[in-house]
């Protein structure tokens, strides 16, 4: 039986909600030409990028106009851009090394996608309660801490502030009597940001760990306002985040059930709600869930969308064909020309979905992952766990190789492996190496993996399976000033395509997988109709300066139904 469900899980105020495409139903222009009023669907569209944010923009497209012809390409021979899972043989049988983002957590548009795509029967959840859930550690100044669980005992706090991680903590409880930021203040670093409010030594021992883990970035040039958007408009409408998000608790009937969103959010969450329907024993497992991913890695989930576009008839995924060009055809032609391939060649297209980066926009940060598998009879023990992040702070003999994090894989995400054993993921550059020419080879990256974990793990023995990958340039980099560049981007494409060109991605939707799967879904359904031919670009939401609103996260779509009627004794 399908029930309607709404998945939304907790989204916390780290995440980046604040570039969430826009809902072009509210713009109300429709510019007519000669060439467009001629069909009522795009008959041509191209979507540019293989990746994730391309192969769901093209799944989504031809549902929409499935009498359109879709081109997808993709510069590099494979599809699933940073979705990269390896299958390797070891003693007794397999483990699944995942080069890039791992897991995913609840959240709908993407939820309905693995139950569009019949891969359900392939989820593998790690659930709340698991140990992989609630243990997440920081490295700090030499050893792990525990950082504290839903129920966090003494002793996790003790522990902590013997670490000295916790200094500083204390500008929290002050923070409703700093005094709120200057008007003209137009952005600000988290670092920053959390410096003013709270104090320099959270923000360098506690905010930048989670900050690599999130975007390999520098706590210290990425942009608070957005990055932080949830706190930075709690200060401007009350005066202090932490203040603010208790006075506006008392707008709500359920504790902590208030959040600050931006209209354009809101909107997308109610639609999402309305639209989207979830298999009913699926939708309970998410709310379960801590993170879920599949059977034989994340990558199972690109493969699957291939297929699936591939499958319609009418979606041509071209690999090994980069984009050199895209040129408005002009003279009141409104298609554009996509000149693609090594060697070059010209299609015109009706409307064309970007996923491509655009180098003015933000800089971008490259991760070296190194896996490493250690057989059950390696004498290796690592605390059951998710892994741990390493902060800014940390001395740099403590971490010369300036690794961000290691991940416990083989504690974190169960059902993958076919033998037992440790697997672990050691994640390090990001902004650590901004300006290298060169980065570490593989076997230079393998040696500087095991140093670390030698050195913050106590593991002196050699790995029996391993794989090194350079992910390079991966993540953009959301840098001071980000959504004042974005508006002007946005206001540059509009002006030169009419509308015809659309972007979505890593670079405008958020840097998470399912941020970019969201961002492709809300860019569809603003094509609807004669949506397509709309003047506008994907990015209107930056476009106009509106108030964020306190609303019910249930609006945003943000609730755990189940859970929550457990609490309110089940209404
Ligand atoms: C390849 C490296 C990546 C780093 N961050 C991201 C990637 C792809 C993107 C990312 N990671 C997380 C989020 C938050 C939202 C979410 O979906 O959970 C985002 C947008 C959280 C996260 N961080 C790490 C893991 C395993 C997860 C869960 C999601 C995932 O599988 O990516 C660990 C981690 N990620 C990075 C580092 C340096 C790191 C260190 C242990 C960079």
């Amino acid at each position: 039986m399908r029930l309607k469900r709404h998945v939304f899980l907790l989204e916390s105020s780290l995440r980046h909600v604040a570039l969430r495409p826009l809902l072009p139903a509210l713009s109300s222009r429709c510019s007519r030409y000669r060439y467009s009023s001629s069909t009522s669907y795009p008959e041509r569209i191209a979507v540019l990028g293989g990746g994730v944010a391309g192969l769901s923009s093209a799944y989504f497209v031809s549902r929409e106009f499935p009498n359109s012809k879709v081109t997808v390409f993709e510069a590099g021979k494979e599809i699933g851009g940073w979705i990269k899972s390896k299958r390797v043989e070891v003693e007794g049988g397999h483990v699944v090394f995942e080069l890039g983002p791992r897991t995913l957590r609840s959240a709908t548009a993407t939820a309905h996608l693995v139950q569009e795509l019949d891969l359900i029967k392939d989820v593998t959840y790690t659930f709340k309660d698991a140990p992989a859930a609630k243990n997440r550690y920081i490295y700090y100044p030499d050893r792990l801490n525990r950082l504290p669980a839903e129920r966090p005992s003494l002793s996790d706090f003790i522990s902590l502030a013997r670490s000295g991680i916790l200094s500083g903590a204390l500008g929290i409880v002050k923070e409703p009597l700093i005094p709120q930021r200057a008007y003209a203040l137009s952005d600000e670093t988290v670092g920053s940001f959390i410096e003013r409010r709270i104090d320099k030594r959270i923000a360098n021992n506690v905010v930048s760990a989670v900050f690599h883990g999130i975007y390999a970035g520098d706590i210290w040039q990425l942009s608070a306002k957005t990055l932080f958007s949830q706190l930075w408009h709690l200060e401007a409408k009350y005066g202090s985040a932490l203040g603010g998000f208790f006075k506006m608790q008392n707008e709500g009937q359920y504790p902590m059930e208030m959040m600050m969103a931006h209209p354009y959010d809101i909107e997308m969450g109610r639609a999402m709600n309305e639209e989207i329907e979830l298999d009913d024993e699926f939708a309970k497992n998410l709310a379960r869930a801590s993170t879920y991913t599949f059977k034989n890695g994340l990558q199972q989930l690109v493969e699957a969308l291939k297929s699936a576009v591939e499958k319609t008839g009418n979606v041509e995924v071209r690999t090994e064909s980069p984009v050199q060009t895209t040129k408005p055809v002009g003279d009141g032609d409104l298609r554009i020309a996509v000149t693609t391939g090594t060697t070059p060649s010209t299609e015109n297209f009706d409307l064309v979905i970007s996923t491509l980066r655009s180098p003015s926009l933000t800089p971008y940060v490259t991760v070296m992952t190194i896996n490493l598998y250690y057989p059950p009879s390696s004498p290796v023990s690592i605390p059951e766990g998710f892994g741990y992040l390493i902060p800014q702070s940390v001395p740099f003999e403590q971490n010369p190789e300036r690794a961000l994090g290691v991940i416990f894989d083989s504690s974190a995400i169960s059902g993958q492996d076919s033998v037992d054993g440790t697997k672990l993921t050691v994640m390090m550059g990001g902004h650590w190496w901004d300006g290298w020419e060169a980065y570490p080879t593989e076997e230079e990256g393998l040696d500087m993996a095991k140093a670390v974990v030698k050195r913050h793990l106590g593991i002196a023995v050699e790995p029996t399976a391993h794989h090194v990958n350079l992910s390079k340039d991966c993540i953009p980099q959301y840098t001071l000033g980000y959504e004042d560049r974005l508006c002007a981007f946005a206001v540059g494409i509009e002006n030169e395509f009419k509308g015809r060109l659309r972007v979505v991605g890593n670079q405008f939707n958020g840097v998470g997988v399912n941020d970019c799967i969201a961002g492709a879904w809300n860019l569809v359904r603003g094509l609807r109709g004669q949506g397509w031919k709309e003047r506008n670009c994907g990015l209107e939401r930056v476009r106009r300066e509106v108030g964020w609103q306190a609303v019910r996260a249930r609006e945003l779509g943000y609730v755990r139904k189940i859970e929550r009627k457990k609490w309110k004794g089940g209404r």
